[in-house]
């Protein structure tokens, strides 16, 4: 049976990956080669904090997390791990990405496709964004590619009802990197999705990043474990991203997250330490993500703050 549909079959009773995680294991396990592939340079370019580091530099403001910091008593992003910061600087070179004011960085809609082989191919980088149905997937698309002509933004169907995006869309932002909106899982979800969405993870090569959609309102539900489980079982480097942070109050923020930080110590091996917390609405976290894209893409080198 494959590895996803014994997800779905079997939430109540999902086997979670082994405790004990730490990104030092996972450096020791893996070459250099792999580890870029997590977004995570050997080199300076993206710091790796000592606790008294940590005490002296300041998120970056664009970082949502940075308010949320001094109201959690432990680090949200472990001390010891890499934590991406980048320089003001480094933030508006990246919005250019999303920002297209020539030719080369057009952002197109390219394919929308529930065959995998009918995916274009191509050479450059790509990021995957999946979650369960209704997470704010295309809102955040929309949001990140606000800038995008009209024509492009009309694809992305944003709605209350779950289950809305069916097939997988492919943005491309000029030669620099394609973004792929996933059917969500859950709720209406298309009897395709298994093979569709897993064939797509066993198959892109180019896949530089998946990004999972947790919603914030809610934290991590029996559903988001679905994606979560894949991404472990197949070992595909992945992003937390708490969406919606505009729906709840700080306490409420601060407990999810929480609950969501957990689950990643005890049970991930392949997820980035930091999360991404972002608001389709209220755009918080958005240039932040922006230009972790534009990193993890290989489109810049962050030199941190
Ligand atoms: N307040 C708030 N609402 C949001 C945000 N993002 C999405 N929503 C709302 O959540 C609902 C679902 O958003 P979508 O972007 O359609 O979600 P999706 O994950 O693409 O949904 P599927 O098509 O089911 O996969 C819509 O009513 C959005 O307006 C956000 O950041 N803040």
């Amino acid at each position: 049976m494959n590895k996803f549909r014994r997800l779905l079959g079997n939430q109540g009773m999902v086997v979670l990956s082994k405790p004990g995680f730490t990104w030092s294991k996972l450096s020791a396990l893996l070459s250099n080669t792999t580890l870029g592939s997590f977004g995570i340079s050997t080199s300076t370019n993206i710091q790796c904090l000592s606790a008294t580091d940590q005490k002296k530099t300041q998120l970056t403001p664009y970082n949502p997390i940075s308010e949320l910091q001094p109201f959690v008593a432990v680090p949200i992003i472990p001390e010891g791990t890499a934590s991406f910061n980048p320089a003001e600087s480094e933030i508006k070179f990246a919005s250019k990405f999303f920002t297209p004011k020539d030719e080369s960085y057009k952002i197109k809609h390219i394919k929308t496709a529930a065959e995998i082989d009918k995916l274009p191919k191509y050479d450059i980088p790509e990021v995957a964004f999946i979650g369960r149905s209704n997470v704010g997937k295309s809102s955040l698309i929309h949001t990140l590619f606000s800038k995008a002509p009209i024509t492009v933004l009309r694809k992305l169907s944003v709605s209350s009802k779950p289950g809305r995006t069916k097939a997988l869309q492919l943005y491309q932002a000029g030669g620099a990197f394609t973004l792929v909106d996933m059917p969500g899982y859950g709720h209406n979800m298309p009897s395709y999705f298994v093979n569709c969405v897993e064939t797509y993870f066993q198959k892109r090569t180019k896949l530089v990043r998946s990004f999972i959609l947790i919603d914030a309102v809610m934290g991590i539900t029996e559903t988001d474990l679905i994606g979560l489980q894949m991404m472990e079982e197949m070992v595909i480097p992945y992003v937390l991203v708490l969406t919606k942070i505009d729906k709840v109050n700080r306490h409420q923020l601060v407990r999810n997250l929480m609950s969501v930080m957990n689950y990643r110590d005890e049970h991930s091996r392949f997820c980035l330490p930091q999360p991404f917390l972002v608001s389709a609405h209220s755009g918080a976290g958005i240039e932040l993500l922006q230009t972790f894209i534009a990193y993890v893409t290989g489109n810049m080198l962050v030199t941190g703050s």
